[in-house]
């Protein structure tokens, strides 16, 4: 479905000494430096996976996208997308994907939202039939309703994107990529739009390939994670897997009745589990520990042993904590091979 090879990709910068008069200059005596964003990614997803491309701000994730989708051409390396190399073929290639650019748009500014969806049938030469049951459809999952008659300048962030999704999936592509489609908006619609999303690649099994910051759309939308920094991939692998691999921190929530004098923690627990920060007035005492040297259950019992504990939760190591946590160790450690054999 997607193949990537050895995908590089250089950006060509004219450089320029500071002030005006380097800038004069550079008018007259260009010279170039190389700016490498994408160093050398190799992955393949098959149809009907859900991947988050994950990474820090300039990781390279945009710049790999592009390429998928054909707008920028690689360096070196392959890229194949339902059998085509994107950049050769854009026009056949952009029939058979979807995508969303958070802060771009591809409906249209002036018109309302139906005549853009009107638009895109022709565009894509979309069947009457098929048309109308996925406007039907999308106006029910997305509440489009009331925005149908809108020109789209006039949407508000959330309603606009909506819209966008609706406009990404509207020919039932095979793939949808999908940058930051959550970015600025409120819980309300990141719901809707996740739900979205997810019923679509289940109902037509369209792969989808995600970038956000937002690591609630990862937990919600994707069984597939693949983390780029600095323009190569640190890892790819299961969302469950990287949680076994790398979730050793481990945290229960243990509820308390009013405490007549600060919590302390029970002194088998010491050095074992560390007590998190709480908010104020909170009766909650939350532990952190790592659950390969100590178990839950001991936690919980010498918790037990000494206060009287109304409710725990335990809590699943959240993908932030890992991501970060890699990160880490890739400052630390240096290179991405002893990132990976340490984990
Ligand atoms: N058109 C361009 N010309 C020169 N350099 C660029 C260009 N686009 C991106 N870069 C550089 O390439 C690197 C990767 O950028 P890219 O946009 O792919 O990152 P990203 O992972 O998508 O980041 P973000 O999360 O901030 O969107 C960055 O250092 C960026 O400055």
């Amino acid at each position: 479905m997607i193949t990537v090879e050895n995908l590089q990709k250089e950006y060509k910068l004219v450089k320029r000494d500071p002030g005006l008069k380097g800038a004069v200059k550079s008018l007259f005596h260009r010279q170039y430096e190389t700016k490498k964003a994408v160093k050398g990614v190799d992955f393949t997803i098959g149809q009907g996976e859900t991947v988050g491309y994950i990474g820090a701000n300039g990781a390279g994730k945009s710049t790999t996208i592009k390429m998928l989708t054909g707008i920028l051409t690689p360096s070196a390396g392959k890229v194949t997308v339902n059998g085509l190399v994107p950049y050769e073929n854009r026009q056949e290639n952009a029939l058979s994907i979807g995508a969303v650019f958070g802060q771009r748009t591809q409906l249209f500014w002036d018109i309302p939202v139906r005549e853009s969806f009107n638009l895109l049938k022709h565009i894509y030469e979309i069947p009457d039939q098929e048309f109308a049951e996925t406007v039907s459809m999308f106006t029910e999952v997305l509440n489009l309703e009331p925005l149908l008659g809108v020109p789209v300048r006039q949407l508000s962030l959330g309603q606009k994107m909506r819209c966008e999704l609706a406009a990404a999936f509207l020919h039932r592509p095979k793939v949808v990529y999908l940058d930051e489609p959550t970015i600025g908006l409120d819980i309300a619609v990141k719901v809707r739009i996740r739900k979205f999303i997810k019923e679509m690649n289940k109902i037509w099994g369209t792969t989808v390939l995600l970038t956000t910051h937002d690591m609630q759309d990862i937990e919600e939308i994707c069984d597939r994670i693949i983390i780029i920094d600095e323009g190569r991939i640190l890892y790819d692998g299961g969302l469950e897997e990287i949680k076994v691999q790398f979730g050793q921190k481990r945290v229960i929530h243990f509820d308390l009745p009013e405490l007549d004098s600060p919590f302390i923690l029970p002194a088998p627990l010491l050095g074992m589990a560390e007590v998190l920060p709480a908010s104020e007035g909170e009766t909650k005492v939350s532990l952190s520990f790592d659950h390969e040297r100590v178990k839950s259950s001991f936690v919980i019992s010498e918790m037990m042993n000494r206060y009287d504990i109304q409710d725990l939760t335990i809590a699943d190591p959240k993908i932030e904590s890992i991501v970060e946590e890699l990160y880490n160790r890739r400052e630390q450690g240096g290179t991405y091979e002893q990132v990976l054999a340490n984990s």
